[in-house]
């Protein structure tokens, strides 16, 4: 019988989208993430001061678990962010979909972000090359899945400011306008990859030769090479970079122009300029902070989070591989 299921994503705090997974019974709010290949969860191997605010996965309480003697794993994220810890398996639901002899992986350390973060752990969606799971590397969700999904894909609905979706097996026709269009992604590095060769800034197009793009639902923001990002924010009145904020502001009631961003060889994803304005920096409304901002040093790298979700359903398709993309 075919598992296809489509689970609710909820945005938390506009920062990050939670799904609520079931792990040898027992309820977490996992951030669902395709930048990345470890399912971990906060448990009761963590200090009382890291677990505070947090659903813990405790594996004495669960009759599914079985510890993977031997087994640890350590992540460390593009921002820094990181966590590690023992690995065992279970059973993990997810809306209608059903994984038995799942890794999961607990936490018996995790950075200060995450403690502060409204998640209780990270279900990986990327290719499973980059597991970090040692000496045995081990699958994402997806990949012990999808044989029993009708087609080996997953999609993610991510709307701003309401409730979102994953949807797995099958495209959900409710969550897109438009047609799906598709570019072949490369998986050698582990992620959903494709060339993002150019952008265009209300209208105008410049070139970003050699760059090439990840979809990263992990990432809240759209993180992109420097040159564009000082293009964008040129084209917006009274916007400058925030040294204390740690990127670009402008003042809330700027207008902001449509950022579009070449996917493959095919066509541009636009993403209009009022999903740009990411949020006030404090509560006077004063200011807002981008939600376009710099990848960093990351060279000939682009990471497409939530911002382009806010505005593009997103399709991981194994079969190719190929990542589709059509208007929300
Ligand atoms: C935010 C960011 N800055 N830089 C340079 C990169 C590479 C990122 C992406 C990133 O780290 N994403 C993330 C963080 C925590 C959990 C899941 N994904």
């Amino acid at each position: 019988k075919r598992q296809d299921s489509s689970a609710p994503a909820s945005p938390s705090g506009g920062v990050e989208y939670l799904v609520e997974t079931d792990v040898g019974g027992q309820k977490l709010n996992l951030d669902f993430d395709t930048g990345s290949g470890d399912l971990w969860v906060f448990s009761t191997s963590l200090s009382a001061s890291s677990q505070a605010n947090h659903h813990v996965f405790n594996p004495s309480s669960s009759s599914t678990y079985k510890a993977m003697s031997g087994a640890t794993w350590r992540i460390i994220y593009g921002d820094g962010s990181g966590a590690s810890g023992t690995v065992g398996t279970d059973t993990v639901t997810v809306g209608g979909t059903t994984v038995k002899g799942q890794a999961v992986e607990l936490a018996n350390r995790v950075s200060a972000q995450f403690v502060q973060d409204a998640n209780d752990g990270l279900l990986g969606l990327s290719f499973s090359n980059i597991n970090t799971v040692r000496p045995t590397q081990q699958k994402t969700f997806f990949d012990n899945a999808k044989s029993s999904l009708t087609k080996p894909l997953f999609a993610a609905y991510l709307p701003l400011n309401a409730n979102g979706a994953y949807d797995f097996g099958a495209i959900n026709a409710r969550h897109h306008t438009g047609s799906v269009a598709y570019t072949d992604v490369d998986s050698s590095g582990g992620f959903w990859q494709f060339p993002s060769t150019s952008y265009k800034v209300g209208g105008t197009k410049h070139s970003l030769s050699g760059v090439s793009a990840i979809a990263d639902t992990g990432t809240t923001l759209l993180l992109i090479a420097d040159a564009a990002v000082t293009t964008y924010y040129d084209a917006v009145q009274g916007a400058s970079f925030d040294n204390q904020q740690g990127g670009y502001t402008f003042p809330c009631s700027a207008s902001l122009p449509d950022f579009a961003v070449r996917i493959g060889s095919t066509n541009y994803a636009t993403i209009p300029g009022s999903l740009i304005n990411f949020a006030p920096i404090d509560n006077s409304g004063r200011t807002c902070f981008g939600g376009i901002q710099s990848v960093g040093q990351i060279a000939g790298m682009s990471i497409y989070g939530d911002v382009f979700f806010n505005a593009y359903y997103g399709v991981f398709d194994d079969a190719g591989p190929r990542f589709g993309f059509a208007p929300i």
